[in-house]
């Protein structure tokens, strides 16, 4: 397998191939789109379905040539009922449709029969909810979220495990260790098994250099801190730039693999709007920071 080669089946490259190739052009930032109530007001907009569309689709006209990656975050669409989920769908189409990928946080994790229903729902081809990527949550156990992978590594999309979360609690579970390793170590390692599974045999000839399509959420508030990502190859997001008090320099600092990370703001840059100048100034000055990472 070649770094071009698609995935079988799908005509698209893998999500780490078109990761690497969108944020080589356009920088490592990824977007998250988060229409709260507060926003929807500061931004002069009815809390609604329609207030909720001319936000988020704003946003993409805005910054949509701008961004490499944007992630919707479903909670705050779903809120609207189906009117939110269609806007949500309008969404995904809009980002495809200027280049950028889409990470769709929806959080999920389920018993691995339930889980196959959400694989179908966000990760096969011809779902109206499909995204590029999508945030999944591992506390079920890693062998619940199969089907995720197995659908993901088949359609050349990608997934984000929840690994270490930015909120301050979360050490309680995570950090907590079992045979010597934290949840959130196995969780990191667990993930890297399945990048390696989908490797070529180095015994074969084939190359590729493409990074795993599974990644990991560390969040930025702690940083890297105990874990130990020497060994992974995935995509590590790092939420919890701006409003949760994370810069992109303390990302530099406070983890050891620095070209693996997608840094990510929401609120941060969301406040910069409504107007698209402002959202352009403010994005155009994040990547600019984030050239530190290398
Ligand atoms: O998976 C996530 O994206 C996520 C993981 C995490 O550990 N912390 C975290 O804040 N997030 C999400 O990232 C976004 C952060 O938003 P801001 O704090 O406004 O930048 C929210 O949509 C969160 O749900």
């Amino acid at each position: 397998m070649t770094s071009t080669d698609p995935r079988p089946g799908t005509g698209r490259p893998s999500y780490g191939e078109r990761l690497a190739a969108v944020t080589g052009r356009r920088g490592r930032l990824c977007v998250g789109i988060d229409p709260h109530p507060g926003l929807l007001s500061t931004w002069g907009l009815a809390d609604d379905a329609s207030g909720l569309e001319v936000f988020a689709r704003g946003v993409v006209s805005a910054v949509g040539d701008l961004v490499a990656v944007f992630k919707p975050q479903s909670a705050l669409f779903e809120r609207f009922g189906s009117a939110g989920i269609a806007v949500l769908e309008r969404v995904l189409a809009d980002v495809a449709a200027a280049g950028a990928l889409s990470v769709l946080d929806a959080k999920r994790g389920d018993i691995g029969s339930t889980m196959a229903g959400y694989a179908r729902a966000y990760l096969d081809d011809g779902g109206p909810l499909a995204a590029d990527a999508l945030t999944v949550n591992p506390y079920l156990g890693l062998e619940a979220l199969e089907p995720a992978f197995t659908a993901a590594a088949a359609s050349g999309r990608g997934l984000y495990v929840l690994a270490r979360t930015s909120n301050p609690d979360s050490a309680q579970l995570q950090l907590a260790t079992r045979d010597g390793r934290t949840v959130a170590q196995t969780v990191v390692d667990e993930v890297q098994a399945r990048n390696d599974a989908l490797r070529p045999d180095p015994g074969s000839g084939v190359e590729s250099g493409a990074a795993g399509p599974f990644g990991v959420v560390v969040g930025g508030t702690h940083g890297q801190a105990e874990l130990d990502l020497s060994a992974f190859d995935g995509s590590v997001l790092v939420p919890g730039v701006g409003a949760q008090g994370a810069t992109v320099a303390d990302l530099a600092e406070r983890f050891s693999v620095p070209r693996l990370l997608l840094p990510s703001s929401s609120r941060g840059v969301l406040a910069a709007g409504p107007d698209p100048s402002g959202l352009r100034q403010a994005v155009t000055a994040l990547v600019a920071e984030t050239a530190v990472l290398g």
